[in-house]
């Protein structure tokens, strides 16, 4: 079947004072495909995703999600259109439990169950049983998981994740990895990770960043094989040698 193209960039640069974080970046992520954005540290990886997201503005370029220029729209009416993005640092409300979290997000749709809903985001990432606790006091990997529920929860489209595995548990990756195939095809994936086992086991496609440049953007075996993200980002280490 051909892919179909949920959002694609264009040309898309921002940079911060004399450093081209993100420089000219031509980008397309398919309906329904996990795509993974490696690179190393400083690459620009997140500001690319702050500008897909609406977070930040680019200095030149375009955004077209299903069709239609969002270049310009701020980042809540990109929600609206069902882009949902969860930050590396926790954006929880810590004072608030789990289920009152996980409400803040149902209710940007309009609902006739608030409850219900709030019950069944719980419960698609683990934390059905937790629903009273004050979200400050869950694990770490708790917290990382109720901050994918709350996007979630956005019932977006595209949900982007920056380092969602970071500091999480092995076993808790496990659970991680289970979960975001569990979102497709409905939900297609654009996901930050360091961690190269979680994106071999998930990722359908891989784009490297370095430099604020596109390195090379493909299926998971060609980047594996690719000399120069070896090079740049998987340590030296030439599988031919
Ligand atoms: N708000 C900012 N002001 C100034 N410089 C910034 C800002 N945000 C990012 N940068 C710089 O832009 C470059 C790209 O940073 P970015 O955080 O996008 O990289 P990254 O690939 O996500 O890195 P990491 O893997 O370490 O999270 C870095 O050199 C960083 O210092």
């Amino acid at each position: 079947m051909a892919a179909v193209t949920l959002l694609e960039a264009r040309g898309l640069t921002r940079s911060f004072g004399g450093l081209r974080a993100v420089d000219h970046v031509d980008f397309t992520l398919n309906s329904g495909e996990i795509h993974a954005l490696i690179g190393p540290n400083g690459a620009g990886k997140t500001t690319f995703v702050s500008l897909l997201s609406g977070r930040l503005q680019p200095d030149a370029g375009q955004i077209r999600f299903d069709g239609a220029d969002v270049t310009r729209l701020p980042a809540h009416a990109r929600v609206a259109q069902g882009i949902a993005y969860t930050f590396q640092i926790t954006s929880i409300y810590a004072g608030l439990t789990v289920a009152d979290n996980l409400a803040l997000a149902v209710q940007r749709h309009p609902t006739r169950d608030l409850a219900g809903e709030t019950a069944r985001a719980a419960a698609r990432v683990g934390l059905g049983d937790h629903l009273g606790q004050v979200a400050g006091l869950l694990s770490y990997g708790h917290q990382r998981l109720l901050e994918i529920g709350m996007g979630l929860a956005l019932r977006p489209r595209l949900l982007i994740l920056d380092e969602p595995t970071q500091g999480l548990a092995n076993k808790e990756i496990e659970g991680f990895t289970a979960l975001i195939r569990s979102l497709l095809p409905e939900t297609t994936v654009l996901l930050i990770e360091h961690n190269m086992d979680v994106v071999m086991a998930l990722a359908d496609r891989i784009t490297v960043l370095n430099f604020g440049k596109v390195l090379a953007s493909g299926a998971p075996a060609e980047i594996r094989a690719n000399r120069a993200v070896q090079d740049a980002y998987l340590g030296g280490h030439h599988a031919a040698d």
